[in-house]
């Protein structure tokens, strides 16, 4: 096995690792001792330890005794959304079997050849609703990130039947149709801290009217320090469902700081974020908070997140009800398919995508 990277291949990295759809486990099997240059981030994105604070965490809400008349679970929810924008759930009542086998399928899916995952690759794949990649956005960025993906875009289960692969079709979804009532359960608590005490069916498809769920693969890196799994971004949903495996290396930005806080992996947890399609409709009282994954140079690692989003032809911008009380409008309305497609298009940059939607 090569430990060293010949010039010939070094060139023909993007090759690999994009076109014939390596991805970087594909690099990280060839058991390389140096990570090819293409992946060494700039000083200021490496996660290092002068930035993480270890004295702080996200909250850890239990929601067994959840229901209406428990306006505690509500307060929680609400408190960690506005003060940290992330948060964990415990006793969720999603079956830790759904867990567990998504992430086997997660790792079904991986373990399989280049030739037969690249099947679904931009170049390759017959819909524009599954997606193999590597990276974020390739063409766009001047740095990789170590991580491959899998992305299926939920339309219904005829399609995803028809076209995601069968190697994690069925957990993918049995995974989706588990997380449904806690996902109902979280938007009536947020929405009651905007005093929404109804949420319609209008409001219901704008908060949660689409769905996407991402199989996340980060390999074992050489020179960890030196990259990143994934580089800083908030995420475009409205909410974030995240399972994440044992491994850790999920840091998220404290508000109003320069500090980062590691997210520990607990058994059984999910862990929850707000996304930019809520900070928008909350007229920034909900925050969408950055983060960012470590590279792990001795394990492999895996997340499953569920974006819970708007459908790409809701108009979004803060919610009338938050705005009634005379507060003043700091998003305008966009589209959010366009607000989407912005984000896809560039490399990852923080926090900057929400200013296409700022009021200037
Ligand atoms: C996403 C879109 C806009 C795609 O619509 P479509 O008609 O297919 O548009 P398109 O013009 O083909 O795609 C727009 C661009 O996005 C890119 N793109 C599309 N899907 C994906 C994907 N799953 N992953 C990466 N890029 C994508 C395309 O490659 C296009 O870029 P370019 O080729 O023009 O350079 C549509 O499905 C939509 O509006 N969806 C709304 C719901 C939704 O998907 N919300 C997003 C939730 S995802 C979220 O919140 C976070 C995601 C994330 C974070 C960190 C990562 O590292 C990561 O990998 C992913
Ligand atoms: O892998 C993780 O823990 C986080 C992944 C993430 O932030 C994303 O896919 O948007
Ligand atoms: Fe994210």
């Amino acid at each position: 096995m090569p430990t060293t990277l010949s010039s010939n291949f070094s060139n023909n990295i993007t090759e690999f690792v994009v076109n014939e759809g390596n991805g970087v486990k594909g690099l990280s099997e060839l058991g390389l001792k140096t990570l090819p240059k293409q992946y060494i981030q700039p000083h200021k994105e490496r996660i290092t330890t002068s930035t993480i604070i270890v004295d702080d965490s996200i909250p850890i809400i239990d929601i067994s005794n959840w229901d209406d008349n428990n306006p505690k679970s509500c307060e929680k929810i609400c408190d960690a959304a506005e003060n940290w924008g992330f948060f964990q759930i415990i006793n969720h009542g999603i079956p830790l079997e759904v867990l567990d086998t998504v992430k086997a399928a997660t790792y079904r899916f991986f373990r399989q050849s280049a030739e037969e995952k690249n099947k679904h690759s931009k170049e390759n794949s017959t819909t524009n609703n599954v997606r193999y990649g590597t990276s974020f956005t390739p063409q766009a960025e001047k740095t990789g990130e170590w991580k491959d993906y899998l992305s299926l875009f939920y339309v219904s289960d005829e399609e995803a039947a028809a076209l995601w692969p069968s190697a994690c079709r069925d957990e993918a979804l049995e995974f989706l149709r588990n997380s449904e009532i806690v996902i109902k359960k979280l938007l009536k608590a947020l929405m009651k801290g905007l005093n929404i005490n109804e949420i319609d069916q209008t409001k219901e498809s704008l908060l949660m009217g689409s769905k996407r769920i991402n199989l996340n693969y980060y390999p074992k890196c050489p020179n960890p320090e030196l990259t990143v799994g994934v580089g800083r971004h908030s995420d475009v949903s409205t909410l974030t469902i995240l399972l994440q495996d044992n491994i850790g290396g999920l840091y998220v930005k404290k508000l109003d700081s320069n500090s980062w806080v590691h997210i520990p992996p607990i058994d059984g947890a999910i862990v929850i974020n707000i996304g930019d399609a809520l900070q928008i409709m909350s007229n920034g009282k909900y925050k969408s908070i950055e983060h960012r994954v470590m590279a792990n140079g001795c394990n492999n690692r895996i997340s499953v997140p569920i974006f819970v989003n708007p459908k790409p032809n809701d108009l979004i911008g803060p919610l009338p009800e938050v705005v009634k009380n005379g507060e003043k409008a700091i998003y305008k309305q966009v589209l959010y398919s366009d607000y989407v497609k912005h984000f896809f298009r560039k490399a990852h940059d923080g926090k900057e995508t929400v200013d296409f939607a700022k009021i200037n």
